[in-house]
């Protein structure tokens, strides 16, 4: 489990394009025939990939960073699966499609990944108070939320499935952004939450091609180049934005103070520097 220490807004001018992106970036989450994780203290995320090999499941372990006798003792955890798998919590077994979600609630003892057609699983963790049940949201079955407008490059769907009005959660906010062919641009106009760290995984991006991605604070923004299926971390002070040289999809997870997905402090093109 790679640890990663929260950072201050006045250390972005601070960061050559290494720093940023050892910061910031999560490179390395899905190989073959293994879990990988990433302990954030930006609101204690954890994020994960789950890429197990036909006939071979992999079992979600604690680490000694989480210091809990297994992984969901004191967190809750949303897993997107990134193609065809299973996940089994407990003895259930959940058949998951591309772009589908699980949320597995506290005090779950044993979740374990499975997939005989090269599937990967996307996972997002955090700490919880209580369990709510373990549930499923399908892509399929979830009405999207059109955003966005030819002319700006930015036509997108927008699922939500751990919030509110969807599957319950502790702190856990989660979901899907897919943008139309012709269509680059997410989250812009941008914003930050105060309240909250947001991170980005970019999915269903040629290997070519690229995210330009946009952080720090609205008057002095960096950028960061990111592949397909690699993460970034938002601390709440952060914008999360970014334009792609190709079409592309993205979870976004969101933890901290509260779960209002329209608790966004909006900010103005013309007030990015
Ligand atoms: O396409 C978008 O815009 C988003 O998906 C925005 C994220 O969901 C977000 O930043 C929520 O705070
Ligand atoms: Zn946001």
């Amino acid at each position: 489990m790679d640890v990663r220490h929260p950072t201050h807004p006045d250390q972005i001018p601070t960061f050559d394009t290494s720093a940023l992106r050892g910061h910031y970036l999560v490179e390395e989450l899905f190989e073959p025939g293994a879990i990988h994780t990433v302990y954030s203290h930006q609101d204690r995320v954890v994020l994960g990939g789950a890429v197990p090999q036909p006939g071979s499941p992999l079992e979600l372990e604690t680490e000694p960073p989480l210091r809990s006798e297994y992984f969901c003792e004191r967190r809750e955890l949303g897993v997107l699966s990134l193609g065809q798998g299973a996940v089994t919590v407990d003895g259930s077994t959940y058949e998951l499609a591309h772009r589908d979600c699980l949320y597995v609630g506290r005090g779950a003892r044993s979740v374990s990944f499975d997939s005989s057609e090269g599937g990967r699983f996307y996972l997002v963790s955090t700490p919880a108070h209580t369990s709510y049940p373990t549930s499923v949201a399908r892509h399929a079955d979830t009405v999207p939320a059109r955003l966005g407008d030819p002319a700006t490059a930015n036509v997108r769907e927008l699922r939500k499935y751990v919030h509110p009005d969807g599957i319950r959660s502790c702190e856990l906010v989660m979901g899907v952004t897919e943008l139309a062919e012709g269509s680059i641009w997410n989250t812009m106009p941008c914003h930050t939450h105060d309240r909250r760290t947001e991170c980005y995984l970019y999915f269903d991006l040629p290997p070519e091609h690229r995210v330009i991605h946009l952080l720090g604070q609205p008057h002095e923004t960096r950028n960061m180049i990111v592949r397909n299926e690699q993460a970034v971390i938002s601390p709440s002070w952060s914008v999360h934005s970014g334009a792609g040289t190709h079409r592309y999809g993205f979870v976004w997870a969101m933890a901290g103070e509260n779960q209002a997905f329209t608790d966004m402090d909006h900010v103005a093109i013309d007030e990015l520097r």
